[in-house]
């Protein structure tokens, strides 16, 4: 079998000249800690922060999120400097501010590729993700998403795309919805992992659930995020119902029927079974244990 798909419905910013904030970023249960040497640090830190998270890495346990960072972007003079470090402690994912090209991507992937050799680590194990945060990220959102095997997942950005289209974020959120179907149907076309952006307004509770469950809907993995108060909000959305859990119980149990019998398909209670629906289950399996819904047999907890 394939190895179980990582699931990704939180991924949270740290500050990375916060010494506080990147010491017990592991506490709060994001399902990826992203440390953020980009927009978060004023200039004059950047050396700072850079050697913070570096050794943040190298002496914190974050237990099983997965690590990434935000490096500073391709126009910058020290997106070479991060890339150098991040690879060096052994960063689970870079993530790529404001990508535009497939050849922002492949720049990224041959500075890395140097530092694995430089620095003996195993050659192709840093991958890589892309913010898309303008309209030419968007229009080339396809060739981005594909443009190498290193890559997880592609992110909307929307405050800087929303400045890049010359309008603001609104409450119903209609001038992202070009922009996130398009990531959407890129990541998903690529096989890898869509997240949608980061909510800035932390007193308005009401808006951020409504935009959780609006991405939810859409079939994004999950959101960036600024605030540990974000995470459960988004875990909740995202958390099977008990409907969902025992359905996909029977799915799976019926497909392995199936299988035993020598066929990939199977119908229970006048519905067919075949790999979607199987797949579709397996996710909500992953979701529910991820949210302690259910044992280690898979077995629903009575709440
Ligand atoms: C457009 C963009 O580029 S967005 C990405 C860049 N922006 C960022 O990275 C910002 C990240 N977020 C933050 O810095 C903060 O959440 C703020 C400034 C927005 C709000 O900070 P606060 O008012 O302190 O938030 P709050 O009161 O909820 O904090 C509760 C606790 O969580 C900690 N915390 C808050 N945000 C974070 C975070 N992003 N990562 C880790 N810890 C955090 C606080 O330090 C505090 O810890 P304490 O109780 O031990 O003191
Ligand atoms: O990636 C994000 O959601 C945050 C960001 O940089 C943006 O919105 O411009
Ligand atoms: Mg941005």
């Amino acid at each position: 079998m394939a190895t179980e798909e990582r699931l990704r419905r939180t991924m949270m910013f740290v500050p990375g000249n916060n010494p506080a904030m990147v010491k017990d970023a592991g506490i709060f249960g994001a399902d990826s800690i992203m440390f953020d040497l980009e927009d978060a640090v004023s200039l004059d830190e950047k050396d700072a922060a850079r050697y913070l998270v570096y050794q943040a890495l190298k002496t914190v346990d974050y237990g099983d999120a997965e690590l990434v960072v935000r490096i500073n972007g391709l126009d910058t003079p020290f997106y070479q400097n991060d890339i150098k470090a991040m690879v060096k402690a052994g960063i689970d994912v870079i993530r790529l501010p404001k990508v535009e090209s497939v050849e922002m991507i492949q720049t990224l992937e041959k500075l890395v590729i140097e530092a694995e050799k430089q620095f003996g680590r195993e050659i192709g194990s840093t991958q890589l993700m892309a913010a898309i945060e303008s309209a030419r990220g968007v229009v080339n959102a396809n060739a981005i998403a594909m443009a190498s095997t290193r890559m997880i997942g592609i992110a909307l950005s929307a405050e800087d795309y929303t400045t890049d289209m010359k309008t603001h974020r609104y409450p119903d959120g209609q001038e992202l919805s070009y922009a996130r179907n398009v990531i959407l149907q890129a990541a998903r076309a690529a096989g890898i992992a869509a997240f949608d952006t980061v909510f800035t307004d932390l007193n308005d509770e009401a808006g951020f659930y409504r935009e959780t469950e609006l991405i939810h809907q859409l079939g994004f993995d999950g959101k960036s995020l600024i605030n540990p108060r974000q995470i459960d909000m988004v875990n909740k959305v995202y958390e099977p119902s008990q409907q969902e859990i025992l359905n996909a119980q029977n799915v799976i149990a019926a497909i392995e029927e199936a299988r035993q019998k020598g066929s990939g398909v199977i119908a229970m209670n006048g519905q067919m079974v075949d790999r979607p629906v199987v797949l579709r289950a397996e996710r909500v399996m992953r979701l529910a244990k991820a949210n302690h819904l259910v044992d280690m047999e898979g077995n629903y907890i009575e709440k």
